[in-house]
This record gives C-alpha cells, structure tokens and sequence, in this order.
C-alpha cells in the first residue's frame, strides 16, 4: 500500500473506530461487536507503525500516553469553576425560588439535573482538538491532568466540529469499576478504596496514565464555560449543544416550570437513585436562562442562579448514643 492510500485508509479508520467509540461509551448502545473493533485497531496500529507521519494525537491509538509524569502541572481556569450552594429541604428550595423570581420576576423555567458524585473537571478543544483537561482545584487554579482524561473513552479526541470550547463536567467511577477495583485490591492485600468518588479522585491524581486507563473512568459534561460565541441562550440549549458536538451528558436532566415541579422531580430521584449504576449526591437545579443566570450573578464562590439540594446523609449508626446508654 503507497503512502496516499495509507493516507485514505488511516482517516476512514479514524472515523469508524470514533463512531463505534461513540457508540459504545457515549450512546451506551454499541453496534459493533469488541473484536470488530479491536481488528480495525489493531488495522490502525500497524498503519501509523509502518506510516509513522499518519499517526496524529487525536487518533483512537493515543488514548494512553506512554510517559509517566512526575507531577502535574498548574492550570489557571479561564472563568472560575463555581461551586454550588446547599439546599437540605423542602423550605430551603422554596427560600431559593422565592430569592430567584424577586430578582428577576416570574417568567422561569429551571434545569434539575442528577448531581453525580465524582470530580469537576473542566476540558479545552481548539478547532475541534482536545487540548487540555483540568481539576477544579480551588476554582481559579486546577491542575493538568490532560493524559488522564485522554483515557476515559467517553471524552471525544476530537468533536463532530471544528469549535473551540470549554466544557466542564464531573469525572465518576460507575459502581461496578468500583467493585472491581476493590475485588482487586483485596487479591493484592491492598487498602480497599472508601467510595466511588474517592477511587475516581486517587484515579486522576495517578502520575502513570496507564493506571488511570485501568480504572474505566467515566464523564457527565453538565457545563459550557464561555457560551459566547456558541449562540445559546439558555442552560438546556447549551447541553444539547454538547450533546450535538459528541460529548456525553446525563439523560436523566428535566426542565421543570415551578419549583413544585423540581420538588417533585428531587422526590422521585430521592426513591430512585439506588438503582442507578453510579452514585449522586442531590440534585443540581439551575435557572434555564442564561440571560437570567447574568442578572442573578454570583457570590464570591457560588452561583445565585443555581443550587444543590443534597440528600441526607444515609442513616449513620451514631455510637455517641451507645456511649450515653451505657
Ligand atoms: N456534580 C454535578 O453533577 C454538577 C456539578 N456542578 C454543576 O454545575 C456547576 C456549574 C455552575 C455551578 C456548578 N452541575 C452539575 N450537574
């Protein structure tokens, strides 16, 4: 095969391998079998062997770099990585609603999305290219952990268009990696990790991205950083943007018209969340319009336009009461 048709076969082979990708770890609905797609892999790892100017970074064969980094580097965020405000009940939502509509009236509509329980991370593409990924660290400076997310199959090399973006979202552990990871950790005799988000934290802070590639990672991108020049004008529009350019985003999102409705919508996620397959710690609830989400603004740290109601903490065995009894 000439260099030309070397060229040919390597940029269908991209395509195919990104879409069964897609398929498998964004859509979670694969059309191809695992074999399928390692042979078209492997097809691609020996072209860029023998054709070494075809291999690009964005290729499926980059996921893990083969460098082990002896630190992370410092990122500074281009807009802060807010964190939320709580709400622990009932009047705590309706304090919240009631501050919204007297700071901007009475036309609005809010977004409930599940409030996944891992890391935030924020992902940079130019042109389309995955440039950079970071942890929200104290909000203004994260650190670069951008050989890490490459691993995580579910973050797109390169999106369905050439934009330039910044997505933020929550880096998981899905429960069963979670039980897998620990039924590891018991054959080694090693200490078994506490929680998911704690298994997801150790995972990303792994200097060796091989490790990281081990521990089957996953994301929910839930937020455009700087919206300016995409167009959209609201919360919900800018997910489904997301969604457009190929990133994953949790199904399970609701525009709710009153606050009865995101009352209702924490009630039935408080019920279902055991049979989710990764854990949540609340539900997020933000006003929809961004033009809205501008006026109510933000406090030093948190955003107005936005708050997490938190699930109580499961029922905890107090020993303090054992003590006092005895
Ligand atoms: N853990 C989550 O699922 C989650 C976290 N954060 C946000 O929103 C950011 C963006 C504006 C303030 C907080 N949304 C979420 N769904």
């Amino acid at each position: 095969m000439d260099q030309q048709a070397a060229e040919k076969r390597v940029q269908e082979l991209h395509v195919q391998l990104n879409q069964l990708n897609y398929e498998y770890h964004v859509l979670d609905q694969p059309t191809a079998s695992d074999a399928e797609y390692d042979q078209l892999l492997r097809e691609l790892i020996n072209l860029e062997e023998t054709f070494p100017q075809l291999k690009s970074p964005d290729s499926p064969t980059q996921r893990v770099g083969g460098a082990v980094l002896d630190m992370f580097e410092k990122v500074q965020h281009q807009s802060p990585m807010l964190s939320l405000g709580n709400a622990f009940g009932e009047q705590d939502l309706l304090d919240f609603d009631r501050r919204v509509r007297q700071a901007v009236g009475d036309q609005i509509s809010y977004v409930c999305e599940l409030k996944i329980d891992g890391l935030a991370v924020s992902l940079r593409y130019e042109n389309g290219l995955f440039i950079q990924g970071a942890t929200r660290g104290d909000g203004t400076i994260g650190e670069d952990i951008t050989s890490n997310l490459r691993t995580i199959k579910s973050i797109p090399l390169r999106l369905n268009k050439p934009v330039s973006i910044e997505a933020r979202g929550e880096v998981f552990m899905p429960r069963k990696s979670f039980e897998a990871l620990n039924a590891l950790k018991t054959e080694r005799g090693e200490e078994l990790a506490a929680n998911p988000r704690n298994a997801a934290a150790g995972s990303l802070r792994q200097l060796d991205p091989k490790i990281a590639a081990s521990r089957n990672l996953d994301i929910f991108l839930y937020n455009i950083a700087d919206v300016g020049e995409t167009g959209v004008t609201s919360h919900s529009a800018g997910l489904d943007l997301l969604e457009s350019l190929g990133f994953k985003t949790n199904k399970e999102r609701r525009k709710c018209a009153s606050i009865e409705e995101v009352i209702s919508y924490v009630n039935e996620w408080t019920e279902q969340r055991p049979n989710l397959p990764y854990d949540i710690d609340g539900i997020v609830i933000k006003v929809d319009s961004l033009a809205q989400q501008e006026e109510l603004g933000t406090t030093a740290k948190s955003p107005r336009w936005a708050i997490a109601y938190k699930f109580p903490a499961e029922e905890v065995v107090t020993t303090l009461k054992s003590i006092e009894l005895s």
